[in-house]
């Protein structure tokens, strides 16, 4: 018997009210990663002379508030992880496809209330029946390999944009894909980059705002950019940095030619597709601007878990089979073809979300202008239970309003 549909608005409110605990017996998927079972960056790389539990005097604890996590995103019990969706918010392929196969059609149906989001901007959701609170769905550049000034702000504004949302919601632990770097195509060193600048700059400003930022990376390419970056980044007074990650070459590599092979693969992915509009779901693009890695001779193809695999996992978990498999198990291409024809239909289906005027993407964080939708911030134009005590300046204009933090903290 088919399971009745479930209110999606009555759903967000339920779970609302709920502790961690009786919110954890209704996750999709029971495999999942609780924040104590991620280490900091500091952890990570704590040097081994150090006397066992010594205080660590960390370079201003930057290194205690940001985590490297390679797997799915939608296991990872935070309060929010973040969905590098398309524009119709209706779903896809990649991260998008996974995060709405392991939230449930609750996610889908606020979405649609949604109206879309542009490029650069992020809205934010419940999570339904993931181990995370909330989904904050952000729309990356399609880069296709090209990366200019629009491209790297629109990407900038996707990890502000997010953080503000955070910040907004008082929320305090976030999970970030690696937007625009699958389909979308932006190169990953750049992204990575861009990815890591911004919320570094941000937890300086912000650094009472924020307990935890964690890299999701889902490619073995992206794991040994992040790694490399981090370990000059985020290092701290205590903690070794190897020669060779010092060696590191840090340009921005948004600035840097790429290499003629990586050249050729981009090139190559737009002649195949050729539209401007979306990128052109097809792998082979896909995996010729994925495979033009850092190390071009790397061989990574079957090193990588599999965007299916995450789908499988969801979809065994729906017919309740054990999956026992691992997230970081890796073979096939990264989407399946169906989610391809998904979104294409999901596009289809919706008009397409109100565009701003063609305009270069800001360089600064603009405000969401949401006045059409609604000024709650929130996706069905009610104000959420209870009041989070304001964060922000009066004027931000998405008012999100949850329940406060205290509430959460005492019922937690
Ligand atoms: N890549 C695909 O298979 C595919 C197909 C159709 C649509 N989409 C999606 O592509 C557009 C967005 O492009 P994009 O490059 O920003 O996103 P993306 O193509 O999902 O790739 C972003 C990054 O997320 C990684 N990733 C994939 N699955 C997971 C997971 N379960 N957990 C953590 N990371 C993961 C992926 O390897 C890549 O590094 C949207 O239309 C969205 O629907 C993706």
């Amino acid at each position: 018997m088919s399971k009745k549909k479930k209110d999606w608005k009555t759903e967000k409110e339920r779970l609302l009210r709920l502790d961690r605990e009786e919110r954890r017996k209704e996750y999709r998927r029971q495999e999942f990663i609780p924040l104590d079972k991620i280490p900091t960056w500091r952890e990570e790389n704590r040097s081994n002379d150090n006397e066992e539990g010594k205080e660590l005097t960390g370079g201003g604890g930057l290194s205690d508030k940001v985590s490297l996590y390679k797997g799915d995103i939608t296991v990872l019990e935070v309060d929010a992880i973040v969905n590098a969706a398309n524009s119709s918010l209706l779903g896809g392929g990649g991260v998008d496809g996974c995060i709405h196969k392991a939230a449930g059609s609750c996610l889908y149906d606020e979405c649609q209330s949604l109206n879309g989001c542009e490029t650069g901007k992020a809205k934010i959701t419940s999570g339904y029946d993931l181990p995370a609170r909330y989904v904050i769905h952000t729309v990356g550049p399609v880069a296709r390999g090209h990366v200019g000034p629009t491209e790297t702000n629109d990407l900038t504004s996707c990890y502000q944009n997010s953080l503000r949302l955070m910040k907004e919601n008082g929320l305090s632990t976030v999970a970030f894909p690696c937007i625009s770097t699958g389909i979308y195509g932006f190169p990953n060193e750049p992204a990575a980059d861009i990815a890591l600048n911004t919320v570094k700059s941000w937890i300086e400003e912000n650094p009472d705002k924020i307990t935890r930022v964690i890299f999701c990376v889902f490619l073995e390419t992206d794991f040994a950019i992040y790694k490399k970056k981090m370990a000059v980044m985020f290092q701290d007074n205590d903690m070794e940095v190897t020669e060779e990650q010092l060696k590191g070459d840090n340009t921005p590599s948004s600035t840097k030619s790429t290499t003629k092979e990586e050249r050729e693969d981009r090139s190559r992915g737009k002649e195949e597709t050729g539209d401007e509009e979306e990128p052109d779901n097809d792998a082979g693009v896909n995996e010729d601007v994925e495979m033009a890695s850092q190390n071009p001779d790397e061989n990574i193809a079957n090193e990588e878990p599999t965007q299916e695999q995450c789908e499988d996992e969801n979809e065994n978990q729906d017919k309740g089979e054990d999956t026992g498999s691992d997230n970081n198990k890796d073979n096939g291409e990264e989407k399946s073809i169906n989610n391809e024809k998904d979104e294409d239909k999901a596009e289809e289906e919706q008009p397409p979300a109100k565009m701003e005027d063609d305009d270069t993407a800001k360089s600064t964080v603009e405000m969401e202008d949401v006045s059409e939708i609604n000024d709650t911030g929130t996706s069905n134009g009610e104000e959420m239970k209870d009041h989070v005590e304001s964060s922000e300046e009066p004027d931000s204009i998405l008012t999100d309003s949850i329940q406060s933090k205290d509430t959460v903290e005492k019922k937690e």
